[in-house]
Formats: C-alpha cells, structure tokens, sequence
C-alpha cells in the first residue's frame, strides 16, 4: 500500500507505516506525481479534494484529520468510488479552550464577570455543545441557535439567530461552513446582522472565515467601536483582510483546533477509518503517543475565581502567545502557512492536574476538564 499524508500530521508516519509505505506531502500543492502511484490520501483542511485532483489516480480511500469537511467534494468521492472518512470532534477541547482563553483574557482586560453575561452558541455540535457544557459549570448563561437540531425535534431548547443576535452579550459561531442548502452559512453573519449585535457585544469565529462576511464585518467595526471581535478563521485564507486584522481584538491563524492531543486524535480517528477499510482494525490508545505536559501537576490554594482561573486557564494555553506573531507577518505572503507549520506546542486543559482545598473545587474543576482532586 502507498499512503500519502499531509505532511503537518502529527503521528501520521508512525502509525501508516504500519500498513505501507508512507510518504507526507505539502497540503496546498499534492505533488501530482505521487498521486499517481497512491492507495490512500491523507488530507487537512487546506487540500481541496475532488474529482480534478483524483480522477485518473488510483486513490481508494480519502481520509481527512479535520472536523470540517467542507474541502472535500463528498459526491465526487462517491462518483468516483472512493471511500471517505473525517475526524468529528477530534478537537473539540481545543476549541473550546480557545474561546475561554479568548474570554477570559477579555473579561479581565474590560472588568467584567463573565457570569453577568449571556453567552449565544451557533452551532451546538462537538465544539458548541462541550462549550456549553464548560459555561454552564462556571454558571454562565447560554443561548443555543441549531436549526438542523431543532428540525430534528431535538429536546434542548433552541432559538433562531436573530433572538440570540438580539439577547447575547456574547455570540459565538460553531458551525461547519455550508454554501447552499437549507442551512446555509456562508455569510450567516452579513452586514444587517452584525449591525443588530448588541452594544459592548464580543464576536468570536473559530469554525470557518465565510460564516461571517469579513468584508461587512470591516465596515462595521469601522462605525462601532463598541464591539470586540475574536477571530481564528478568515475571508478568505490565507490571505486574510490585513484592515480587518488590525481592528479585532484577539486574531489568530487558524489555530483554535491546534492542541497536540487535538491534532493527534484527527490522526488517529482516520488510522483508524483506514486500518477498518483495509480489513484490519487497529485501534489507538491516544495516551501511549503524547509526551508528558511541560507543567503537570499544580497546587491551588483558595476559592476558584475568575481571576483565578484565568490564571490556570493561561498557564496552559494563553492565547495571546498565538496573536501577537500573526500580527507581525499577516502582510506577507506564506506566513500563515508557516505559523500554522510551526505551531509551537499546546496541550488540552486535561494535561494539568490540579490539587485543590475540597472536593467542591475538584469538581467544578473536572467539569470544566482539568484533572483534578481534593487535597
Ligand atoms: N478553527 C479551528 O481550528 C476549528 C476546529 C474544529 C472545527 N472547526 C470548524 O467548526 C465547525 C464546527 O465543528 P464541530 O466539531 O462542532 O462540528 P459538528 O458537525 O459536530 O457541529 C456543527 C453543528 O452546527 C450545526 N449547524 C449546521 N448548520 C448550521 C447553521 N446554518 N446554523 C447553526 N447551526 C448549524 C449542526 O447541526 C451541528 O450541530 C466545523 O465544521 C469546522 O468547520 C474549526
Ligand atoms: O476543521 C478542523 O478540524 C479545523 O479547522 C482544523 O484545525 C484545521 O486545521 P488544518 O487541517 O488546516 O491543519
């Protein structure tokens, strides 16, 4: 068997090899050569993947390490014959721990409480459903839009966009990016509806650029002042709006999903998706691939305040670490490739146990995913 595999995929040689000879290539450009000579297609979310780049190749299974799917023509796939599998909620966590990260940093920087404050979440799957779930643990407010959820005759409780547009002190965009279709979301967020935000509302899109129009969004911010925007996915990439960067408050290159234990799930999820198609199955233990965190264990003295835990929340993942170099390089062309390339490593808040006063603490602590347990 001959595998190719995006060449930024943590652990992809090591368990590939286990079936063939492996061989990692650069996303944007699969060199067409080697796809000439390739069984199976390991992708991320910058290779388009459709019937131009495999037709004519003897490619059988199309695995992407991503949650999102949008780079990938599935119909194309099915025409072709071809088998597919993607990674769902590989890196759920690391989202989520982005937008609090994210949150928190701006909740000390404009003195406020997070628990005065609603929280609207578009988009409850994977990502927006565990975000909910870390919210409600600290006691924050939540508002929830999934219209295919809701159509489902799903039992939460569910509003359209424009009643959280109008309720949400922060709103917060976790949906994949459909073209067409009754769920459209490319442009979700146009310019009428980022107008109809809320004073003092905080935008954040860690799903993908299109969701919001950037060009609109621009606009906008040159007229309101009052709001503050994260945003870890751009229109388009990677060529992002320089204007617009210079205006948001945290900005970062697509790198909300980039936790090591993030990252290797997608791999192994389609290993595992591969070794199923060929016959044999080969499950992973995540654990027995990740290094030990270069901080693992930590005391806590006292109550969990804000203040408190955005303190904990930033020892392992501040991510302003993240804004400030995109800042630097986002004029010149290839450098969002190479900080994304790069990622200096980032752990998932599970990697630090904490030891605290009571079980209390250490419960509240778990829900919101450290390790953690009462002196
Ligand atoms: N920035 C990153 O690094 C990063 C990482 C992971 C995922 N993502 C993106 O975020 C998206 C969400 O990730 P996920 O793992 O939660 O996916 P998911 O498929 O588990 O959840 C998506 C949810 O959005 C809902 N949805 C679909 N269309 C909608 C619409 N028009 N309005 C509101 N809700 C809608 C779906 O019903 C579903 O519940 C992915 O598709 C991907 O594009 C980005
Ligand atoms: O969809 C996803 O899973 C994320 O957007 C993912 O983190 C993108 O990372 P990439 O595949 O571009 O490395």
């Amino acid at each position: 068997m001959k595998i190719l595999v995006d060449e930024n995929m943590p652990y992809a040689r090591e368990l590939f090899s286990r079936s063939g000879e492996v061989t990692a290539v650069p996303g944007r450009s699969i060199p067409e050569d080697a796809l000439q000579h390739a069984d199976g297609l390991m992708v991320r979310s910058v290779t388009k993947v459709n019937q131009a780049l495999l037709a004519g190749t003897p490619v059988k299974f199309v695995g992407t390490a991503t949650a999102g799917t949008d780079h990938i023509d599935e119909s194309a796939l099915a025409q072709l014959g071809v088998a597919f599998s993607a990674a769902p909620g590989c890196n759920a966590i690391a989202v989520v721990e982005y937008v609090f990260s994210a949150l928190l940093l701006l909740a000390e920087r404009d003195g406020f409480a997070l628990t005065d404050r609603t929280v609207g979440i578009v988009g409850v799957g994977n990502v927006g459903a565990r975000l909910q779930q870390r919210l409600q643990a600290l006691g924050i407010r939540t508002l929830l839009c999934d219209p295919p959820r809701a159509d489902r005759g799903d039992s939460e409780s569910f509003q359209d966009l424009d009643s959280l547009i109008g309720a949400a002190d922060i709103l917060t965009f976790h949906t994949p990016l459909y073209k067409e279709g009754p769920y459209r979301s490319w442009h979700l967020m146009d310019e009428a509806r980022l107008q109809a935000l809320k004073p003092g509302a905080i935008l954040i899109n860690a799903c993908r650029g299109p969701v919001v129009d950037n060009a609109a969004l621009l606009r906008v911010l040159q007229q309101r002042r009052d709001l503050s925007v994260v945003l870890d996915v751009w229109e388009p990439e990677p060529a992002l709006s320089v204007a617009l960067l210079a205006r948001v408050d945290i900005a970062t290159a697509h790198i909300a999903g980039y936790t090591l234990e993030g990252k290797a799930r997608g791999t192994t999820q389609v290993y595992e998706a591969w070794s199923a198609y060929l016959g044999k199955p080969d499950p992973v233990a995540l654990d027995s691939l990740l290094p030990v965190a270069d901080f693992s264990t930590i005391e806590l003295h006292g109550p969990l305040e804000q203040s408190t835990l955005k303190r904990l929340v930033h020892l392992v993942y501040d991510v302003r670490r993240d804004d400030a170099p995109l800042r630097k390089v986002a004029a010149i062309p290839g450098e969002f490739d190479r900080l994304r390339k790069n990622y200096q490593e980032r752990r998932e808040w599970s990697s630090l146990h904490v030891t605290c006063d009571n079980e209390h603490i250490a419960s509240q602590l778990r829900a919101l995913g450290f390790s953690a347990a009462a002196r």
